[in-house]
């Protein structure tokens, strides 16, 4: 699928006709095969396998909401008018007999969806796997199609999953076919080029799999640069996108001029620079309309209503167009993703500071062999995180909710427990106002919940908060962390990679037969997850406050409650310690310790990792 061929009129169209061959005479992406490092998906061929066929690059983490999530940079858009320009066009004006005296307003020929300006850099830039559905990739795919042709395509044998290779258009030299003089019988046009190839060397893959929640993957593939050689400008320069040439499909076969839908267009100069029409010309709706009117020679083209042309000026604004008798034949557009309906459990972004919290975030410029931790949960006064075993207690009030959500915008990964999972059947999604689904973009910056489940007793159900989750676009499905002992059903193992989910097996185990955190932390970095944050329970605090894992542990961040559960709660407590002459000494003292009171609760946050290791001291 090439978008922009099918749609652009520019003169680039001629020579991406080939973009979906694979034999394009270019080098094809290589499939790498994945290192075995102690940890390996239950193998079936789907979207993850499909990405996994060729490991991205040692940096690459599916994107997240890190650094990011403020109103501002989810909704902000960057557009620049300052080079549009006006037009004039006589010739298409005088051809037209159209009446210019109604008294209408005209619709914008915009449907742009939401943040479409940022979401286009996104994909543009490709820093990082993204992950979008299926329908939001529907959506904004065709506004970013000019900067990509097509290499080469894979399907999986139940069909369920496809793979596109696609190279940055200036990988591959343009020609053009010279039509000036005569040729020869039987010989053949020349073909002039008209961009050597080679220019940017940027290539990525998409990967389609069709499933209970249908999702699209992006990532550069091994063999690309990690930087487009220009900028998203240069392209959109040098090739319309399909999005923005269907807009002035739309409008061509309504029968209007082209200077009047151009002219159009320039009076949203936003949302033409947001749609990557900064660089638009008369001529690209031209072209657009020429298709049309080759069918359609009879039908006089005529300007939009409360529009006519004047000699010297071209088509010029000639009525208010501020909602006087309104056309009912042309509908208001509606955007495909409306960032208006809000689900009910959207939570508003917090309104107070949370800057108290940055020096215990992950810093994701920051190279690491294993991700950056924080422990995250709430505790009553007696360190009790619920009332007893299997039940969930409220311990935070709504401020302290607000900042663990967003302590999960900030990360890769949520990470608890089975114990937790029976007990709580959790969400573990993002659920802030501007997250992917909720109001945002869908899956793309939502974290990834990862169960500890060694034994596989968690029961995959289509009905369980998270797939639910994951089926309604507001979250992942998880990834569930088991031994090599579980047994995994093939129909259940199916079902979850259906959501998007999947196991991991750990091999390695500690000497007292519990799965290793350094490998599940090592498994993690692997499929890209550059920050977990874990939110319990009572065991899997407990047992990574213990001096074996404290070096993988970054931070702490705890919210403490006003409350005694009493001796029957789950406890967080690490192993009793003593010092070298025998006598008990504390635990463990986290270091650089902030305490901030929000609402009812007061938290602590802390640093727990005593200094770099020795080998992370260098790479950093
Ligand atoms: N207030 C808060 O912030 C929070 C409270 N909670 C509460 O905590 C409670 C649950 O805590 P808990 O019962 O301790 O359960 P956990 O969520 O800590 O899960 C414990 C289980 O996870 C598996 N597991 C964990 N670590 C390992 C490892 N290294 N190797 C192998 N298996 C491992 C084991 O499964 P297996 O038994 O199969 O071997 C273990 O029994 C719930 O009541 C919940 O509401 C939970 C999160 C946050
Ligand atoms: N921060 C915090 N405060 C509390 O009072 C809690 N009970 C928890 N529990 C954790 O949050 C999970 C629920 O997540 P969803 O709201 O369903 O997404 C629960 O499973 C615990 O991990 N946390």
């Amino acid at each position: 699928m090439d978008h922009a061929s099918n749609a652009s009129g520019s003169s680039e169209e001629a020579s991406d006709s080939e973009a979906g061959s694979p034999r394009n005479g270019f080098v094809q992406v290589e499939d790498v095969l994945r290192t075995d490092r102690g940890v390996g998906l239950v193998h079936t061929q789907t979207q993850k396998d499909a990405m996994d066929d060729d490991r991205p690059q040692p940096e690459a983490t599916p994107i997240n909401l890190s650094g990011a999530l403020n109103k501002q940079a989810l909704r902000g858009d960057e557009t620049d008018s300052s080079q549009l320009r006006t037009t004039t066009d006589s010739n298409e004006a005088n051809s037209s007999n159209a009446p210019t005296t109604f008294n209408a307003k005209t619709p914008s020929l915009f449907n742009n969806p939401p943040n479409l300006a940022r979401i286009r850099k996104v994909l543009f830039e490709c820093n990082d796997p993204i992950e979008i559905s299926l329908e939001e990739f529907e959506t904004y795919w065709p506004f970013i199609d000019n900067v990509w042709v097509k290499q080469r395509s894979n399907a999986s044998k139940e069909g369920h999953c496809t793979t596109d290779y696609y190279m940055c258009r200036l990988r591959r030299p343009t020609h053009r076919t010279s039509e000036t003089r005569p040729l020869p019988e039987g010989k053949r046009p020349r073909k002039k080029r008209v961009r050597e190839g080679g220019i940017c060397n940027f290539q990525i893959k998409v990967v389609r799999f069709e499933g209970a929640y249908s999702t699209v993957t992006i990532a550069r593939t091994p063999g690309s640069c990690s930087v487009h050689s220009h900028d998203l400008d240069y392209i959109d320069r040098v090739k319309r996108n399909s999005g923005l040439m269907e807009y002035a499909r739309k409008e061509s076969v309504k029968g209007y001029l082209p200077s009047s839908i151009y002219t159009k267009f320039q009076e949203e100069p936003d949302k033409l620079c947001e749609a990557g029409g900064r660089f638009f010309t008369v001529t690209d709706v031209r072209n657009i309309s020429a298709k049309w009117r080759i069918q359609n020679p009879e039908v006089n083209l005529i300007p939009h209503e409360g529009y006519e042309y004047q000699k010297g000026h071209g088509i010029v604004k000639t009525q208010s167009t501020d909602g006087v008798n309104e056309v009912p034949s042309q509908p208001k557009p509606t955007p495909s993703i409306s960032s208006s309906s809000l689900p009910p459990d959207t939570l508003s972004f917090p309104q107070f500071s949370l800057d108290f919290l940055q020096p215990y975030l992950p810093n994701n410029s920051e190279r690491r062999e294993f991700p950056h931790v924080t422990l995250s949960y709430a505790s009553s006064m007696d360190s009790k995180i619920s009332l007893q075993p299997g039940m969930q207690t409220v311990l935070s009030g709504p401020e302290a909710k607000l900042m663990t959500h967003y302590l999960r915008s900030r990360h890769d990964a949520i990470l608890v427990g089975v114990g937790t999972v029976l007990a709580d059947n959790p969400g573990l999604n993002c659920r802030l106002e501007g997250a992917g689904g909720f109001g945002g973009l869908g899956r793309m910056w939502q974290p990834r919940p990862v169960i500890i489940d060694p034994m596989g007793r968690w029961p995959v159900h289509p009905e369980c908060r998270m797939l639910r989750t994951a089926v309604d676009g507001k979250g992942k499905a998880p990834w569930v962390v088991v031994s090599p002992g579980a047994q995994i059903n093939p129909q259940t193992l199916m079902m979850l990679k259906g959501y998007g989910g999947d196991f991991l097996r750990i091999v390695e185990f500690n000497q007292h037969w519990r799965l290793r955190w350094e490998a599940i932390f090592r498994a993690l970095a692997s499929e890209g997850i550059k920050s977990v944050m874990i939110e319990g329970g009572g065991t899997v605090l407990s047992e990574l406050l213990n001096p074996e894992y404290t070096s993988f542990i970054d931070s702490i961040v705890v919210t403490v409650a006003p409350t005694y559960l009493g001796r029957g709660g789950v406890n967080v407590s690490p192993d009793s310690k003593q010092d070298p002459g025998g006598a008990p000494n504390a635990a463990l003292n986290p270091r650089e310790v902030k305490w901030m009171p929000l609402g009812q609760n007061v938290i602590m946050c802390g640093k727990i990792r005593p200094s770099a290791r020795p080998e992370e001291a260098q790479r950093d």
